[in-house]
């Protein structure tokens, strides 16, 4: 059923972000390391020239939705709709060259929504669209995504919560332990990382030092 605005709000805190692509070591146990250092949220996003496809990616999408069950962290497919819905996953994200979220939203249900937002006026598009949280950035530079809007440090996020605007958001590109605080302390609920989280020697503790940087904001 639907997750409360609340609920969503918390579930945004660590949100790590992972395709294949983003791994030297094997997804599974890259997840599984994240999650014991503690990650609220996560998103299969298996994008780009070294991802997986067809039936390749599916069998990675069941293996690391089984481990988040297990652990019962929620599964976010990225972009990949039909996907989303042949696995159960929770919830979708999607981007502002995806699927209408109008459409989207008929197809999933009560799943969680996500839209990533640029600027106001994708905001108030998304917000109207039932989105159920947006992600914004790229608040730091980042090589993860080479066609990112350009970066926007937390502008976007304290200018729409001066309007009072309370949906969930999270922020996203370039986000480390070292800069995480600033990301929640310029007015989003939480942070989604891939690299910091996928490429470090220990997920767990980078997953660790995320949450507590988000945490130690929110006293
Ligand atoms: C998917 C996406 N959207 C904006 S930046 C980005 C990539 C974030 O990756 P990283 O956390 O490695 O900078
Ligand atoms: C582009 C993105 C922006 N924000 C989030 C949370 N996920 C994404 N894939
Ligand atoms: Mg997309």
């Amino acid at each position: 059923m639907k997750v409360s605005t609340e609920e969503m709000r918390s579930l945004l805190k660590t949100y790590f972000i992972m395709g294949s692509q983003n791994c030297d070591e094997d997804p599974r146990e890259v997840l599984k390391d994240a999650i014991h250092g503690g990650i609220t949220l996560f998103q299969f996003r298996e994008k780009g020239d070294q991802a997986l496809v067809g039936e390749e990616k599916i069998r990675l999408a069941k293996e690391l939705l089984e481990i988040c069950k297990h652990y019962q962290v929620p599964f976010i497919v990225n972009d990949d709709i039909d996907l989303a819905l042949k696995i159960n996953a929770d919830g979708v994200h999607i981007g502002q060259d995806d699927e209408p979220a109008e459409q989207v939203r008929k197809k999933i249900g009560d799943k969680i929504l996500g839209i990533s937002a640029h600027n106001q006026e994708e905001v108030e598009a998304a917000i109207n669209q039932g989105a159920d949280y947006i992600g914004t950035g790229p608040v730091f530079p980042t090589e993860t995504k080479k066609d990112t809007e350009a970066v926007q440090g937390t502008i976007l996020v304290q200018e729409l919560r001066k309007q009072g605007i309370s949906i969930p958001i999270v922020g996203i590109g370039g986000i480390t332990p070292e800069n995480a605080a600033s990301v929640v302390k310029g007015g989003a609920d939480g942070v989604s990382v891939i690299t910091a989280i996928s490429k470090a020697k220990s997920p767990k503790e980078q997953a660790r030092l995320l949450k507590a940087a988000v945490d130690s904001v929110m006293q």
